[in-house]
């Protein structure tokens, strides 16, 4: 992840996150069945495992995408970890069943070449920004597009300006 440029920020706490990745699973209940979850790394490994949890899935494979991103840019995609066969040929070995979670879709450029991979998959994720909304099935909270989503694993405690003086929170 590059250091963001964008207008607006929106922190989201360990908490919170849990909460949303919670909120996520009860409106997945009953969107399945699903045989086995496949998280997009790494953002998605922390949605997966509250998931996972949550709908008793124990099935978990993961397709290990890379990419440069900020505000405005995001360079190539590089796919280093594709779906596993036993995965793919689940249900009409184009993805139904499975149920594909990241934390977030915003270009849905990601989601894109994953759904590629698995055109019948469920596609999930806990915030959605309006250029990726039509990518995913199901998600949580949508954020404008230019806003930058501050997830806790990225953030320390740390000093912040008062408002008055700028600070953007
Ligand atoms: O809809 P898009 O514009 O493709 O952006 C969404 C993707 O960007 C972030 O991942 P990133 O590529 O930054 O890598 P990471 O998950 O390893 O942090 C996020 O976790 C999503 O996977
Ligand atoms: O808003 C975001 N936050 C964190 N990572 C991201 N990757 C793409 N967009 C974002
Ligand atoms: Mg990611």
């Amino acid at each position: 992840m590059a250091e963001p440029t964008s207008n607006k920020a929106f922190p989201v706490s360990w908490d919170q996150f849990h909460r949303d990745a919670r909120a996520l699973a009860w409106r997945l209940a009953d969107k399945g069945p699903f045989e086995a979850m496949v998280c997009i790394t790494r953002g998605g490994l922390v949605p997966a495992a509250i998931i996972c949890r949550e709908l008793g899935l124990r099935l978990i494979d993961t397709v290990c995408v890379a990419s440069y991103h900020d505000y405005k840019n995001q360079s190539e995609l590089k796919v280093l970890k594709d779906v596993a066969p036993n995965i793919k040929a689940i249900g009409d070995g184009k993805g139904k069943g499975v149920l594909v979670v990241d934390d977030l879709t915003d270009t849905g450029k990601t989601a894109r070449v994953v759904r590629e991979m698995l055109p019948n998959a469920h596609f999930a994720t806990v915030y959605a920004k309006p250029a990726g909304v039509p990518t995913v099935d199901t998600f949580v909270t949508e954020v404008s597009q230019d806003t930058w989503i501050y997830f806790p694993w990225d953030m320390a405690l740390t000093y912040v300006e008062p408002i008055a003086k700028g600070h953007k929170g």
